[in-house]
């Protein structure tokens, strides 16, 4: 199979675009992990592939893949390159899309320059929802995790993130207790894993690792969770920049019921094939 793409990033977290629309794509976990590959494939923490969409209301549908070949169900910084990779494409000239994924339908609107708006929709708390054990809704958890008991915040935004407060960022263990929370039991769906370091009430720092991937430079819906955990634990403001090691996004959440939107850049890097 040859495969044309799109080599497209949102802050660094990097995706490899299929359109799956004019090209017949099939796509195994083992194929994924090919394309995924930094050494031996085209190397990205996600591949994008855009269909039809299966409801006549919306303009397309889109499949997220992480680098470990795993399906997932949302994806911030996937969502606005997705609408910029389907404008240069030519596949719509609408500024205002609407696509359907896993975990709903998002709205686009693509705004000046290469920045890009998401609804991202309401947050989801509900423990089994998330889905997280626990007995009761809570705006923190205790979790244990190799003998020590850290405090999370577990939130959904259509993908499971647990949040964790830090003082300082570039000190947090984000590779080792984030790849250790990822797999936590109580977490069965595993759990994408933010360290989070508020500086003022409109400004934080965030580090995420991502479930099936590892760190990566920028995590949209985990910076959407992140302002989600801040927000109910009373610390931030409803509009929130959340710099993360690839740039910076802002993320506007009123507080429960309401959704919650992020904005930020998008970038083509290059176009090519690859035979697979
Ligand atoms: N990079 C993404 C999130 C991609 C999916 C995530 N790793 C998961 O497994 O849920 C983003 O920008 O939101």
């Amino acid at each position: 199979m040859r495969l044309k793409f799109t080599k497209m990033h949102g802050l660094g977290n990097d995706f490899v675009m299929v359109d799956g629309i004019t090209q017949r794509v099939k796509l195994s976990p083992e194929k994924v992990r090919q394309i995924a590959d930094r050494h031996t494939g085209i190397g990205c923490d996600q591949l994008l592939l855009v269909e039809a969409p299966r409801n006549p209301d919306v303009d397309f549908r889109y499949r997220i893949y992480n680098a470990d070949g795993s399906e997932v169900e949302n994806c911030g910084n996937g969502a606005r390159c997705f609408a910029r990779f389907v404008r240069d494409r030519r596949l719509t000239s609408k500024e205002q899309i609407l696509v359907e994924t896993a975990a709903g339908i998002l709205e686009l609107k693509v705004r000046e320059k290469d920045q890009v708006s998401v609804d991202m929709g309401e947050p989801v708390l509900e423990p089994a929802k998330i889905p997280f054990q626990a007995d009761i809704q809570a705006e923190t958890y205790p979790l244990d995790v190799e003998g020590e008991t850290y405090t999370v915040g577990a939130v959904s935004m259509g993908n499971p993130h647990a949040v964790l407060l830090v003082d300082d960022v570039t000190k947090a263990p984000v590779e080792t207790l984030g790849a250790a929370i990822e797999c936590h039991p109580r977490f069965p769906a595993r759990v994408n894993v933010g360290f989070l370091q508020i500086e003022a009430r409109g400004k934080a720092r965030l580090r995420v690792f991502e479930r099936g991937v590892g760190e990566t430079r920028a995590c949209g819906t985990g910076a959407c969770a992140a302002m989600v955990s801040a927000r109910l634990r009373g610390l931030v403001d409803e509009e929130l920049q959340i710099t993360l090691p690839g740039g910076t996004l802002t993320i506007h959440w009123p507080g429960p019921g309401e959704p919650v939107t992020m904005t930020g850049p998008t970038a083509a890097v290059y176009h090519g094939q690859i035979v697979l």
